[in-house]
């Protein structure tokens, strides 16, 4: 299982996400909301307009309780309610056209981000994948993409619109009783450096929750994909657990989040509620005194009553915001991995029948990146050559390094050094996509889609007609594809798990094999299938491969047999190179590796080894 990028347990990675602005992290997303900057834009200003108005509502008050009411004039009070009645619903209306004029560009924001982050993963090289949990890049795609999107539609505006509202207030309350007015300000202070400590601790909590969030989702995806074990071993109890204690983690840091909001918004509430009264009872000597007008009064504190909701937001406004940056964050943390080189242009000629020299390891040398510093390379120093049409066997003891020596052909991970190269051309110099069409390749472990069987195997060669889906199939021996009930338009569901191992592998096959590509790189594609069909697949196969140029990983002495040669492959390197029986006659590793299983097959007449010939 691939290790947690991100472990939400990790201090350290808290650390850094803390110091970070929030600000700069949220600017990045600036090329996204570009396209739609005119629109939130108009929005922000139609909810700035909306918010104010509901600033004039106490001046209409002060007019009705100094003119109307004072003068017991019932008409003006009817003309003011009138006017308070239609500052309400203009106030409603406008909002209601904030909400339509941002909810399409943003749902297009979000798009945008999943889909650029969707095709960067297709584009990261495979060590990237082997470092990251699928779980943290199943949340970054949904959960945190939605967070940014929440904030651009809420957030980002209010903090705007709030803030205008609460200067414009301030204003208003100043210019209606300025001593009232400054004794409503005082808290301002005391509260902007709680807000500023809240947000740095807040920030912590945020990430160590979206972060539990990406592990969660790991134990769920694995726990749905390897239902099967989890059955068949009776481990439900101990992935429940699992589980259970990740959920208790997340739960823990989401109590921390609500009770550091909880603390922010009861100071935020408090201390503008005392300021309010201490206003109120000022205000009240004052009018009894007659130094002030009660519709003087009743406006300021109406005025002060119409700031409550723009104050008190603050505070989970705030904490969005530091979600939403975690979020933005998370996203670029995989934006920002480099994707892999394209390689150079075409150095060298290009492939030709002519100029065939089949597949050569020069000096290869490999170490997984993730693997640590004092461990020995995987592969130490590779020399072989796959002559043009030959079919090489590739032979070593479990774990001795054989499917990573074929993932470097096409081109999976990155050489640590050497050189590998296709009818003399380095593949470190051709683009991925030649290099790909060129290379096909079956592994042990079969991948399918879920999509039909023709679609899967098609993968192999998008332009590949029916007649050569036929001839694929056929090949591997998939003739139960047939009894399918919608035969290769069948869906075969996710990763193909309604199919048996053998069939999948035969699917593996047919894909690698339907484009005839000139290389071919098999890791044991017949491992998993009964020794009839393993026959019957060998036979087809052998036409296929006399075309191609190919790489064969194996461990029985019945898929031996499909190689001109065979190469040994022992302690990273290539330690003997010859025909089935000379490795037999001459290397006691490769026999050990070849005793207990069939080795009748090796005398296996027109088929066999000899048979062939080595060229
Ligand atoms: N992504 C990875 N990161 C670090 N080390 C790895 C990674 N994948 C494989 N290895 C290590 O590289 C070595 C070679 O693995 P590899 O899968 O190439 O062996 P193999 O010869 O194909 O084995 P088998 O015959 O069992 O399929 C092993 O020690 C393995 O632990």
């Amino acid at each position: 299982m691939p290790t947690t990028h991100a472990p939400a347990t990790d201090p350290d990675q808290l650390v850094p996400a803390a110091e970070q602005s929030a600000v700069r992290t949220l600017l990045r997303l600036w090329p996204y909301v570009r396209p739609v900057r005119a629109r939130w834009a108009g929005a922000a200003a139609v909810a700035v307009v909306a918010s104010c108005l509901s600033l004039v509502f106490p001046i209409v008050l002060k007019w009705i309780v100094d003119g109307p009411v004072t003068d017991h004039d019932p008409g003006g009070v009817w003309l003011g309610a009138g006017m308070l009645l239609a500052l309400g619903v203009t106030e409603a209306l406008l909002f209601g056209l904030r909400r339509w004029l941002v909810a399409r560009p943003l749902a297009s924001v979000e798009a945008a981000m999943r889909g650029d982050l969707y095709r960067h993963l297709q584009r990261l090289p495979v060590a990237f994948h082997d470092r990251w949990a699928s779980g943290q890049l199943l949340s970054r795609g949904t959960t945190d993409l939605m967070v940014v999107r929440m904030f651009l539609a809420f957030p980002l505006t209010f903090l705007i619109v709030n803030g205008v509202t609460i200067v414009a207030g301030f204003v208003l309350l100043i210019a209606q009783d300025w001593g009232l007015g400054l004794v409503l300000l005082a808290p301002a202070l005391p509260l902007m450096v709680l807000c500023y400590r809240f947000e740095s601790k807040y920030a912590s909590a945020a990430r160590r929750a979206q972060d539990q969030v990406g592990d969660l989702t790991t134990v769920v995806e694995e726990s749905v994909l390897g239902i099967r074990i989890i059955k068949g071993f009776g481990r439900h109890r101990s992935q429940a657990r699992a589980f259970r204690d990740l959920s208790r983690m997340l739960r823990g840091t989401e109590l921390t989040k609500a009770r550091l909001l909880a603390g922010i918004l009861g100071v935020i509430t408090l201390l503008p509620e005392m300021a309010l009264g201490a206003a109120l009872v000022l205000g009240s000597v004052q009018v009894a005194d007659g130094k002030l007008s009660a519709g003087t009064l009743v406006a300021f504190l109406s005025t002060a009553l119409a700031l409550r909701w723009p104050i008190d937001s603050i505070g989970f406004l705030l904490a969005m915001s530091q979600e939403a940056a975690t979020a933005t964050r998370r996203f670029f943390e995989v934006m920002d991995e480099p994707e892999e080189s394209e390689g150079g242009s075409a150095a060298g000629a290009p492939a030709t029948e002519d100029g065939a020299d089949g597949l050569r390891f020069e000096g290869v040398r490999f170490r997984y990146p993730d693997a640590p510093d004092a461990s020995e390379p995987v592969l130490e120093r590779i020399d072989l050559h796959v002559r043009s049409g030959e079919t090489m066997a590739l032979v070593g003891a479990t774990g001795c390094g054989k499917t990573t020596l074929t993932a470097l052909v096409p081109r999976l991970h990155e050489l640590t050094d050497g050189r590998i190269t296709l009818d003399g051309r380095d593949i470190g110099s051709m683009e991925r996509e030649e290099l790909r069409t060129l290379v096909s390749v079956a592994f042990e472990e079969p991948t399918l889609f879920s999509a039909s069987v023709a679609e899967n195997v098609l993968m192999g060669a998008v332009e590949a007609d029916a007649a050569q889906l036929d001839r694929a199939l056929g090949v591997a021996q998939a003739g139960f594809v047939q009894a399918l009930p919608d035969a290769a338009g069948t869906q075969v569901g996710e990763q193909g798990l309604s199919l048996s191992g053998g069939q999948r592998q035969r699917l593996a096959l047919a894909r690698a094999v339907v484009g005839s590509p000139r290389f071919l790189v098999l890791d044991d594609p017949l491992s998993a299938l009964d020794v009839h069909t393993e026959a019957l697949v060998e036979a087809a196969l052998r036409e296929v491969l006399a075309a191609s140029t190919a790489l064969v990983v194996a461990h029985r002495p019945s898929t031996v047999l499909l190689a001109d040669r065979v190469a040994l492959l022992s302690g990273g390197r290539i330690t003997a190179v010859g025909t089935h029986q000379e490795l037999l006659r001459a290397n006691a590793e490769y026999r050990h590796l070849m005793s207990g299983a069939d080795l009748e097959r090796e005398d296996d007449g027109p088929h066999g080894p000899e048979g062939k010939g080595t060229r």
